[in-house]
């Protein structure tokens, strides 16, 4: 038999189980559906045991709808034969036969791990691990490892040629793709590590760190479902262009129970992408600001009275500025969120004018104190003052008021130099939109002054994300952050709040960091962690998503600035060089279009340009006569890990001058593209 048939015949066999499977899966849904409306039933007996009973079996049959009906591509995609003659199919999710047998047996389940950590060193009793690839309900193709040959029966047939290769070859979307069926042993050890503590994963560019954090969250949520469930898992990356990249990985295994965050909408109510130069987000990140904006709360809101004037019983009493600013240092001096010190504020002016009018009358007549301070605290002009000398600090306003320099100067002193003021300050002037890394300033504020009383819509304690959870939920189980080397300080507070109670998942590349002041932040993170007894680490070393030839490229931006340990090997060779080219500023455009639709004819998935972020808008014009909807734009912060089939990099030494980390900004450029890569320098 010629080796084609042999497979054709190998897929036949496999044809027939995925049938099978398929056949369970729609006797399932059919039972989960009527279990469904049976629990509609229970609910007309309204008594508390019948309703209780029908949420279980809603909630029961809501989920096991989900899990049925999630894409059903690559059901079923492997398959062990164990040395023993045994076969198990492995598969996106569970089914068993109503006899209660193994159809299809978890990914994440034990029986399946062999599935990713057998190897010819040590086969754990498989003698032959099979991916099966699949369109729709129809087994397209097949590739075999043969572990164990010694133990193999004679007329055990091995087809294909390495499903991983396949995989990585296969051109991109604009959508990550779950890697269930070619999840590599090193990447299985992370994925399926314990979930208590902190779990860190690095390694180099397209080894593999996004895809296992995700595929760490699906494991999790199934093997500590009851822990997980309730509470809910956190994912936080660095951009909504990465988040709608990854939001499809964790749907099509079956899992929505995951809440998916770009750092500029971590704080509910609010979301950005606007980013500020690299100099001024530096500042706004840094840890210093917690005392900037400690101290800007305890100064006087701008349009604060200066006096305070009452008439009682025929004198007047005045709290004149210097003793209205000691009563506003004593009660900042006693600590507590001022939001919630409205009341002692108000006890602190009164017990003022009651020493006053004390001492105004003399010792003969002596003033009732409970009566002058009933009277006077029930005052309308006494409230009017109150609300406008010790106000409800709402964090956007507070921030607002920042943009005045002499403010700011106040609150950063002996913090901020005169230019670091300067720039923050503009960058606050007119703001129609806050950025990135506001958004952790206005969530430090939020914490610092308290909850206000519900006002504006636009506040973000105003709006909750998710129905069945308050705003700025901070109970999640289990934390992933992505891309986490480029963190600042004080988004590692905000992160750091939201998961007070959980384990944590971190994946990041320190060569890749984008954040200038490490050891600082590495402060900051241990803060947002302390609490944690258990920290793991794994290092991925292998890179899945370059050809050797524009790793190798990529990496001499970096290779004098870092260990050559730390950086990854890349798997797949394409024989195809990178291409460098200059261009005259006046030609610039045009060839960069040029360069961008050769590149579009020439590969079949994406293409993304990469340019600086101040160039970015500029770019899209030039390439707005391109005529592709496979073209994506974006600015070296935007492309942080995210990946395109061909990549266009426009004006690498700009892109590296722009960014505080210098070349590492590059390297992260370069090193987005699975086939083919053009570089443009502009002369
Ligand atoms: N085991 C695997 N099987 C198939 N594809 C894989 C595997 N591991 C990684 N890949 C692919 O390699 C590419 C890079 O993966 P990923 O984006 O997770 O890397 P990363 O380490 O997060 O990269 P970066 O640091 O550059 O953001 C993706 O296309 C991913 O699907």
């Amino acid at each position: 038999m010629s080796e084609a048939s042999i497979k054709q015949a190998e897929i036949a066999v496999e044809q027939q189980h995925v049938d099978r499977v398929y056949a369970r899966l729609d006797e399932l849904r059919a039972e989960a559906r009527a279990m469904r409306d049976r629990s509609y039933e229970y609910g007309r007996e309204a008594t508390p045991e019948a309703l209780n009973e029908r949420d279980v079996m809603l909630h029961h049959a809501n989920r096991t709808l989900q899990a049925l009906d999630a894409e059903s591509e690559g059901l079923v995609f492997g398959r062990l034969d164990f040395a023993d003659g045994e076969t198990v199919h492995i598969g996106r999710l569970g089914i068993r036969d109503p006899q209660f047998n193994n159809l299809l047996v978890d990914w994440r389940a034990p029986l399946a791990a062999a599935f990713y950590q057998a190897t010819p060193e040590q086969p754990r009793n498989v003698v032959r691990r099979r991916v099966i690839r699949s369109s729709r309900e129809r087994v397209v193709d097949l590739s075999d490892d043969l572990l164990d040959p010694d133990r193999a029966p004679a007329d055990m047939r091995v087809v294909g040629e390495g499903a991983l290769m396949a995989a990585l070859t296969r051109s991109r979307g604009d959508a990550m793709r779950n890697i269930i069926a070619t999840i590599q042993k090193e990447q299985d050890e992370a994925i399926r590590a314990p979930e208590g503590g902190v779990t860190e994963i690095t390694g180099g560019p397209g080894t593999g760190k996004t895809a296992v954090a995700l595929h760490r969250a699906a494991y999790l949520l199934y093997r500590e479902q009851r822990r997980l469930g309730g509470p809910g898992v956190l994912v936080v990356g660095p951009s909504p262009v990465f988040m709608s990249y990854i939001s499809r990985v964790l749907p099509s295994m079956g899992e929505h129970n995951v809440e998916l965050r770009a750092l500029g909408e971590v704080l509910d109510g609010i979301s950005t992408d606007k980013v500020d130069d690299p100099r001024t987000a530096e500042i706004k990140g840094s840890s210093r600001m917690v005392k900037v904006l400690r101290r800007a709360l305890r100064l006087p809101p701008p349009d604060a009275p200066d006096q305070l004037q009452m008439f009682y019983r025929g004198v007047v009493l005045r709290l004149e500025a210097d003793e209205l600013k000691r009563i506003r240092r004593s009660l900042h001096a006693k600590g507590g969120q001022p939001n919630r010190c409205r009341m002692r504020a108000a006890d602190a002016l009164l017990e003022a004018l009651w020493q006053q009018a004390r001492q105004a009358a003399g010792p003969d007549f002596q003033p009732d104190r409970d009566q002058l301070i009933s009277e006077i605290g029930e005052r309308i002009e006494f409230h009017r003052f109150l609300v406008r000398w010790w106000p409800p600090l709402y964090p956007m306003q507070v921030l607002r008021w920042l943009s005045d320099p002499a403010r700011l100067s106040q609150a950063a002193r002996r913090l901020l130099s005169a230019e670091e003021v300067d720039l923050l300050a503009k960058s606050w002037t007119e703001v129609t939109e806050w950025t990135v890394a506001d958004i952790a300033l206005i969530d430090e504020l939020r914490v610092l002054a308290g909850p206000p009383p519900r006002r504006r819509r636009d506040e973000p304690h105003a709006a909750a994300e998710s129905p069945q959870r308050p705003a700025n939920y901070d109970e999640y189980a289990h934390v992933v952050i992505d891309e986490a080397q480029d963190l600042s300080p004080m988004q590692w507070r905000m992160v750091g709040r939201r998961g007070r109670h959980a384990s944590w998942t971190i994946v990041g590349d320190p060569v890749q960091s984008s954040w200038p002041d490490p050891a600082e932040a590495a402060e900051a993170r241990r803060e947002a962690l302390s609490g944690q007894r258990t920290h793991r680490r794994f290092t991925l070393r292998t890179n899945y998503r370059n050809s050797a030839e524009i790793f190798d490229l990529a990496a001499d931006a970096v290779r004098d600035l870092v260990p050559a340990d730390d950086l990854p090997v890349a798997v797949r060779s394409t024989g195809v060089q990178p291409v460098v080219r200059e261009a005259a500023a006046e030609v610039l455009p045009r060839e960069a279009r040029s360069a961008a639709e050769e590149l579009v004819a020439a590969a079949e998935g994406t293409v993304g340009v990469i340019t600086t972020m101040a160039r970015r808008d500029e770019v899209r014009e030039w390439m707005s006569g391109a005529k592709s909807d496979r073209l994506r734009v974006v600015g070296s912060l935007e492309a942080k890990g995210m990946e395109y089939d061909a990549v266009l990099v426009v004006d690498p030494d700009g892109l590296a001058a722009e960014s505080s980390t210098g070349r590492r900004a590059l390297y992260v450029a370069l090193s987005r593209a699975t086939q083919l890569l053009t570089v443009l320098k502009p002369v």
